[in-house]
């Protein structure tokens, strides 16, 4: 199903552990930080929403997309009480194969972190042709893929914990 079919804002409360005792990090790049902050906003007020205290929210920033791989490596290693992270960036199409090589940098790094870390690390990195594609992913008309991820963090933690 495409983003174009699903509201990527829409939740249901009663399917979602309580956050109270949670604890996320959030690594957020710099690189188009109209969307980058927009993605955030919605991580947080759906963090907040589930139950999650202001302080057991950790925002650190990059520079660039590619150094969401780092710092979230590095925040997992400095933060033992982290319960899971969620890498926040937006990679747009220029004219070179830049692009393609970042984001294949990024998943392959992300997807990684996933494979050597006890706790959960939420891909929220939209990759896309141009601006406007960012922007409706990022709380306009597609909903807020941060929403998106918070959400599955949640659900990825509640996981986690069952065993
Ligand atoms: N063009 C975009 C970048 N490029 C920068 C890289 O992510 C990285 O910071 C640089 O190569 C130094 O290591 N980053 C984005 O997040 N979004 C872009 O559109
Ligand atoms: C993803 C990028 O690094 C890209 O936006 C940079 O633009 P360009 O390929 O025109 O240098």
């Amino acid at each position: 199903m495409a983003t174009a079919n699903k509201n990527l804002s829409e939740y249901d409360k009663s399917t979602l552990p309580d956050a109270k005792d949670f604890k996320v990090g959030i690594v957020v790049s710099e690189w188009n930080d109209k969307v980058t902050n927009g993605l955030f906003s919605g991580a947080k007020e759906a963090l907040l929403d589930c139950g999650m205290s202001e302080e057991n929210i950790v925002r650190w920033d990059v520079p660039g997309s590619f150094e969401l791989i780092f710092g979230a490596k590095r925040m997992i290693e400095v933060d033992e009480n982290l319960d899971a992270v969620i890498v926040i960036g937006c990679v747009i199409k220029g004219e070179t194969m830049h692009f393609d090589f970042v984001c294949q940098g990024v998943t392959q790094g992300i997807k990684d972190l996933n494979l050597i870390s006890e706790i959960p690390v939420i891909f929220c990195v939209l990759t896309d042709n141009n601006e406007q594609q960012s922007l409706d992913r990022s709380g306009g008309v597609h909903g807020n893929k941060g929403t998106e991820a918070a959400i599955a963090a949640l659900k990825m933690i509640e996981l986690n914990t069952k065993f």
